[in-house]
């Protein structure tokens, strides 16, 4: 029993009374986030459905937006915080459960909802901070963790591991890796699990960007600048991230002039706004990303050299999903059930043949497109099981959109990989098997399988 289970078995029920009336819902989480209590007003207020055992689950199974497994974390309490449940506006409490040494060892959270007209102006000018935000684009919020970057493929493994202790660090991160394949995933990783984790996190979507605006979206106007800025002046993306970490995605695709001034933030540590003549330090970690291959753009004398090197201090290469396979089956399963949770569509399997079809395929957008393949599936499906049809497969065979590649390489390693697969999925992963189907060695099989990162 854990040491907050125990309080809670032990303490007088009145305890657990007076805490309830104190609040419109209250719960709490041991250490491993599950819940030891929840009173029943919460229930209410989330409409929980009354059957439903709660005790002993994930705190996030139940409230995937709960944040108090981010105060077990962090040991810190979260005095104020204003947040919509079923559309009215609460006031939520988090408080870490200490021992006497400081270890935590579970959360507790209380909601208030009830006369809270005093804090009605608080809410109006939460709501209206958080539309403009949101209206600029300037809100992106650092949901993710590493955790979240699903598959336990040595490659995988090997760029979490590597992603952990870079986010120790200050230094500037280089994310390279084919599109779709997490890069602004691990960057929120990579943000969460470092020491700036309580201060924002800001994207910018370099190659979204008219060349006209970028200046200003990254360093600000001053006052007054020029017709049509707003004359208060505006912070650039840069200060909106000061202290935390700033994100430059597609960072291959900027003008020779950006390049310029990107050098100098790195270098100097210091920005101009447009129009103004005062040099500001700034303080961000900047982690920029691409899906190109930046060394090539340098050498061809698209990209300065000085800036390329500046970024490719710590590179982080993210493998594309063709080559993890063996991470399909999860990812696959994590994302079926992310889709149901935000449609509200019945869950659905894979049918065998769609499951071996999908560690088959050679995926050119990756993980974004297995997500989209899986979505169509979900709502195309006309059973419970979602067969090669509903995920585009005889769309693609008919257009012979499977054979666009450009390297030969590549197009080697994928008949290789393919093969190596199927092998695999006919003999049940039993090698020897496999190796006899394929006509080589179990020592072949085993090299191949290591080189073809599978
Ligand atoms: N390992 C993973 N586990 C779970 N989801 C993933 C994983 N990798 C990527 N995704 C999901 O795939 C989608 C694409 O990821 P993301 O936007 O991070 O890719 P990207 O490399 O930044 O793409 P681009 O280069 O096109 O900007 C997102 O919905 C992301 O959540």
């Amino acid at each position: 029993m854990s040491q907050l289970e125990t309080l809670i078995n032990t303490s007088d029920e009145n305890l657990l009374t007076l805490l309830s009336s104190l609040c419109q819902g209250a719960i709490a989480i041991d250490q491993e986030c599950r819940i030891v209590w929840l009173s029943q007003q919460y229930r209410e207020l989330m409409e929980l459905p009354d059957n439903t055992e709660f005790i002993g689950q994930l705190v996030n199974d139940i409230l995937p937006t709960t944040q108090l497994p981010r105060i077990l974390k962090t040991g810190q309490p979260s005095f104020l915080d204003l947040m919509q449940i079923n559309n009215q506006w609460c006031a939520v409490t988090r408080l870490p459960l200490k021992n006497p040494d400081g270890s935590v060892f579970g959360a507790i959270g209380f909601v208030f909802y009830d006369n809270l007209e005093n804090l009605q102006p608080l809410f109006d000018k939460f709501a209206r901070l958080k539309k403009q935000l949101v209206s600029e684009n300037l809100l992106r919020i650092s949901k993710y963790e590493l955790d979240d970057l699903v598959g336990n493929s040595p490659a995988l493994l090997k760029i979490k591991r590597q992603a952990l202790r870079a986010a120790q660090l200050d230094t500037t991160i280089l994310l390279l890796g084919e599109t779709g394949t997490g890069k602004e995933l691990l960057a929120q990783g990579i943000h969460n699990a470092s020491p700036r984790r309580d201060a924002p996190f800001v994207g910018i979507n370099m190659a979204a960007l008219p060349e006209s605006l970028v200046e200003a979206e990254l360093f600000g106007t001053a006052a007054g600048a020029y017709t049509g800025a707003n004359k208060n002046g505006r912070l650039g993306k840069i200060q909106l991230a000061t202290g935390g970490t700033l994100f430059l995605d597609e960072i291959a695709d900027i003008s020779a002039a950006i390049q310029a001034k990107l050098l100098r933030v790195i270098q100097e540590r210091e920005i101009e706004a447009l129009g103004s003549n005062r040099l500001e330090k700034v303080d961000v970690r900047i982690i920029a990303a691409t899906s190109r291959n930046l060394k090539q753009l340098v050498d061809k004398g698209l990209f300065r050299a000085d800036l390329y090197y500046r970024l490719n201090v710590l590179p982080l290469q993210l493998p594309a999903l063709r080559d993890r396979i063996p991470d399909i089956p999860a990812i696959s399963s994590y994302l079926m059930e992310k889709i149901a949770r935000e449609s509200g569509l019945p869950a659905l399997s894979l049918s065998k043949d769609a499951l071996i079809w999908l560690q088959q395929y050679h995926w050119p957008g990756n993980v974004r497109e297995l997500h989209n393949r899986l979505e169509r599936a979900c709502v195309m499906a006309e059973q419970e099981l979602i067969s090669t049809e509903d995920l585009g497969a005889e769309d693609l065979i008919s257009t012979n959109e499977t054979i666009a590649f450009t390297d030969l390489n590549q197009a080697k390693n994928h008949a290789e990989a393919e093969s190596l697969q199927q092998a695999l999925t006919q003999s049940q992963h039993n090698k020897t098997k496999a190796a006899k189907l394929l006509g080589i060695s179990r020592a072949t099989l085993y090299n191949r399988i290591k080189r073809l990162n599978m």
